[in-house]
Formats: C-alpha cells, sequence, structure tokens
C-alpha cells in the first residue's frame, strides 16, 4: 500500500507519523465489510402524521394537543416514517392505548417476531453484498428495545439467515439510541481479539415502536415528541478483521478507534423503562442544549491521541470540518447542537439529515442508515474527507463515539 497516497497533505508531521502508524495497523484493524438495511411496508408521510396517529388512538377530541404534535411534526426534519404497526393492528389492541391496562405482553407477542423478521430482511442484505455464505458468520451482535425474552431476536434471527449452530450470539438490551453504536463497539472488539483473525460479526440494530406506542396525553409531553419522530427500522453491518478473503471482501469503513462517554448527574434527561404498559421513554427538554455544550469535550478526548482535526495544542482550534460526520439524528434539535458545537458546515450533516427525513429515528440503526448513505454519497462522487467520526447518543446520558478511515477500494478496479 502506498501510504502517503492515503495521508492528507494539510497534517503536521506529528500527525502524519500517528495516521501513518495506524494505517499500517490497517490487517488488524476492524472494518464495516458490508451494509444493509431495512423498513418495514407501512409507511406515513409526515404532514399526515397527526391526523393519522390522533385517529387510530382515537384522539381526535384531544385538539391541543393534536395542535402541538402538529407544531412538532413541522419543525421535525422528518418527511416520512416507517412502523410494523398499522391501525388495524392498534384497533385490534385497545389496551395499547390505555395506560391503566396490562400491554407489555401483548406488545412483546408482536415484537417476538416483528423484531427478527425486520432484522433478517437487514441482514440478508449485508449478506448478500459481503458475498461469502451466512456459514462464514461467526459472531451475531443484536441490539435492540424492542424485547424482552430468552431465547431472543438473536436465536430466531441465527435460524433465518441460516448461521452455523456455532455462531457466538451476544444481545444488547435498552441502550436507546446508542445501541447501534455499542453493538459496533462490542463488534470491533470481537473482530480483533475474538476469532483468531479470522472472525467475522454480523452487527444488527433493529426496532418495532409498537412496544411503547401510546394515546397521547397531558401528562406525557416528551411521549409526544417521540411519536413525532421515531420509527421503525433494521440495520445491519458485517464486521472484520484480519486478512480478507481477496476478490471478495472489500472494507468500506475501517474502525479505528471506539470509546464510550457518560456525563455525570444527567441519568434522568433520557431514559427507557419498561413497565406492565409497555417500553415508556423520558426525553428532557434540555437534551439538545446539553450535547451542545458536551460533544466537543468528548470528541477531544478521542481524536488527539490520533492526531486529528489539526488538534490545537490544549488551546482548541479544532477544525472539525477536517472531517466526515456519522452522527445519529435523535432529532433536528440534536443535529442543529452537533454543528452549533462544532462549526460543522452544513453539508457535513446532510447525509444524517436525509436519514432523518427519509426514517425519523430509527434508535439504535439509524447510525448505520447514516453509513450507507454516507457510502452512497462517496460512491456518487461527492467530495468528503478520508477521516471522520460517528457519534450516536443514548440514555446515561452516554455518548459513544467511533473514529472511522473510508476506504476508497470498493470502487477501485
Ligand atoms: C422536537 C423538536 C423537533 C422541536 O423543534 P424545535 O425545538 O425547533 O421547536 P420548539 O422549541 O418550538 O418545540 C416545538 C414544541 O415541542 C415541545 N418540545 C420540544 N422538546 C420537547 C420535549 N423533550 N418534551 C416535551 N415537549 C417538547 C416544545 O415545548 C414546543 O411546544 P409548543 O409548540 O407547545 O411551545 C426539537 O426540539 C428536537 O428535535 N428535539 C430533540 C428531540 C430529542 O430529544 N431526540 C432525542 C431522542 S433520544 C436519542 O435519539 C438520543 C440521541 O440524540 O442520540
Amino acid at each position: 500500500m502506498n501510504v502517503s497516497r492515503t495521508i492528507e497533505s494539510n497534517f503536521s508531521d506529528r500527525q502524519r507519523e500517528t495516521m501513518t502508524a495506524i494505517v499500517l495497523e490497517e490487517n488488524r484493524t476492524a472494518a464495516v465489510l458490508a451494509i444493509g438495511t431495512a423498513n418495514p411496508a407501512n409507511c406515513v408521510l409526515q404532514d399526515d402524521f397527526p391526523d393519522w396517529y390522533f385517529r387510530v388512538t382515537r384522539s381526535d377530541h384531544l385538539a391541543t394537543l393534536k395542535a402541538k404534535m402538529k407544531r412538532i411534526c413541522e419543525k421535525s426534519g422528518v418527511r416520512k416514517r416507517h412502523f410494523h404497526h398499522t391501525e388495524e393492528m392498534i384497533g385490534s389492541h385497545p389496551e395499547f392505548l390505555d395506560r391503566a391496562l396490562p400491554s407489555l405482553g401483548a406488545r412483546l407477542r408482536i415484537t417476538d417476531d416483528a423484531v427478527p423478521e425486520l432484522a433478517a430482511a437487514a441482514a440478508a442484505k449485508a449478506i448478500a453484498e459481503w458475498g461469502r455464505p451466512a456459514a462464514d458468520i461467526t459472531h451475531l451482535v443484536v441490539s435492540t428495545n424492542s424485547g424482552a425474552g430468552a431465547p431472543g431476536p438473536d436465536l430466531r434471527l441465527a435460524a433465518l439467515l441460516g448461521l452455523r449452530p456455532t455462531v457466538q450470539r451476544t444481545v444488547l438490551h435498552l441502550h436507546g439510541c446508542s445501541a447501534g453504536t455499542a453493538a459496533l463497539r462490542v463488534a470491533k472488539d470481537l473482530a480483533e481479539n475474538g476469532g483468531g483473525g479470522g472472525a467475522r460479526v454480523l452487527v444488527v440494530s433493529v426496532d418495532a415502536n409498537v412496544i411503547g406506542l401510546r394515546a397521547p396525553d397531558e401528562a406525557h409531553l416528551d411521549a409526544l415528541v417521540v411519536n413525532s419522530i421515531f420509527g421503525d427500522g433494521a440495520g445491519a453491518v458485517i464486521v472484520g478483521a484480519g486478512p480478507m478473503v481477496a476478490a471478495v471482501e472489500r472494507p468500506v469503513f475501517h474502525m479505528v478507534a471506539a470509546a464510550q462517554a457518560t456525563l455525570p448527574g444527567t441519568e434522568r434527561v433520557a431514559v427507557m423503562r419498561a413497565g406492565e404498559s409497555g417500553l415508556d421513554y423520558g426525553l428532557g427538554t434540555e437534551l439538545p442544549a446539553m450535547v451542545r455544550g458536551s460533544i466537543e469535550r468528548c470528541l477531544v478526548e478521542v481524536v488527539a491521541p490520533l492526531g486529528l482535526a489539526g488538534g490545537g495544542g490544549g488551546g482548541g482550534g479544532w477544525n472539525w470540518n477536517s472531517l466526515f460526520w456519522a452522527m445519529h439524528p435523535g432529532g433536528r434539535a440534536i443535529l442543529d447542537s452537533y454543528e452549533a458545537a462544532l462549526g460543522l458546515g452544513p453539508e457535513k450533516l446532510a447525509a444524517s439529515r436525509h436519514v432523518l427525513s427519509e426514517y425519523g429515528n430509527v434508535l439504535g440503526a439509524t447510525v448505520i442508515f447514516v453509513l450507507d448513505e454516507l457510502r452512497r454519497r462517496r460512491r456518487g462522487g461527492a467530495a468528503d474527507c478520508e477521516w471522520g467520526v460517528m457519534v450516536a447518543v443514548g440514555p446515561g446520558i452516554t455518548i459513544e463515539t467511533m473514529v472511522l478511515r473510508a476506504s476508497g477500494s470498493r470502487d477501485e478496479p
């Protein structure tokens, strides 16, 4: 490999040395080898959503709340979303609309099928793109907020895909919107350290919001926001390290470094808790400001040791526009916060805003949709940087980050 060709010319000598070392380590560093996504068929345009939601939840009499939801939807940056649940399904489960009635069991009976099936649709696409047989997958990591059972969606997914009986399965439950990034962090570790160089990890992050869907309610205004921006979907990634199978496996993004930070004293800002009436979300109005106030500090800790972003020796001066960004679009205001805090140009979050617009916030899977979109834009010739960072925020408040290096090899002859 021509190392000097891969190092951008505007870095200092020290930065260049660090990056050269990383590039030489490339054979040991895990990489995204393929990506697949899937959404349920039921699609609701955001302009129609308040009417749809208030009708199917039999809440049209709550005119003030409906007007509020219309204001939220207008400002959401979302054009459409997909749902496993339909008007008919909600109509046959009146218990979903009344917090006083137990409904968790009925919701879980739906997600027990919906989650592995949606996961399999995304995973099948990733496996087809990867180009090797499903039986070559050594590890499976599934992350979801939409289930609570054992055996879980991993076992059913393994059967649907025809994975080998010895595949090593791991499930991550209730990591909220950082579930996809957390699963990729675990997969990176497994690929680099768990398979004697030959590990191939299938990561799937999947959610179906029927687990927490409710009628609008004055006492739970944050649930109105959740219902206005969350959608259903699955994202799948094949992760591998070590020698690639020639002419078949080609890295898309190298997963250079991963980190998790927790903001002290923020436990109540974003909450998910399963109860008898389904999954409850709590979302503080302060979340966008909190992200704005803390994101740069977290990023400096991750990129400074790698010499990226032209770090300014303790005095700031970071050039965040020298990287590409795979930001989880938790909401339009969250993306605005990233942009403002890091001084990003408007094109930097275009992939994240596109995914938010087309699918809403599909929780952990969203970052996988963003990786897919970034890759599509690069293949289409859009100029972007070689180095980048994936970011997602989840309950904790937890900030998951992963430094990525885009590989051009998919487009090389
Ligand atoms: C909801 C929004 C699209 C609204 O847009 P704006 O903020 O520009 O508009 P606005 O201030 O006029 O707000 C519109 C109405 O929504 C209400 N509103 C806003 N946030 C609210 C919240 N968390 N709980 C209850 N109500 C809320 C406002 O009071 C206002 O009501 P009224 O109109 O009556 O005055 C935006 O605030 C947003 O994107 N928020 C972030 C959502 C979020 O937290 N996502 C994270 C999900 S978890 C996750 O994904 C983690 C992660 O981020 O990675």
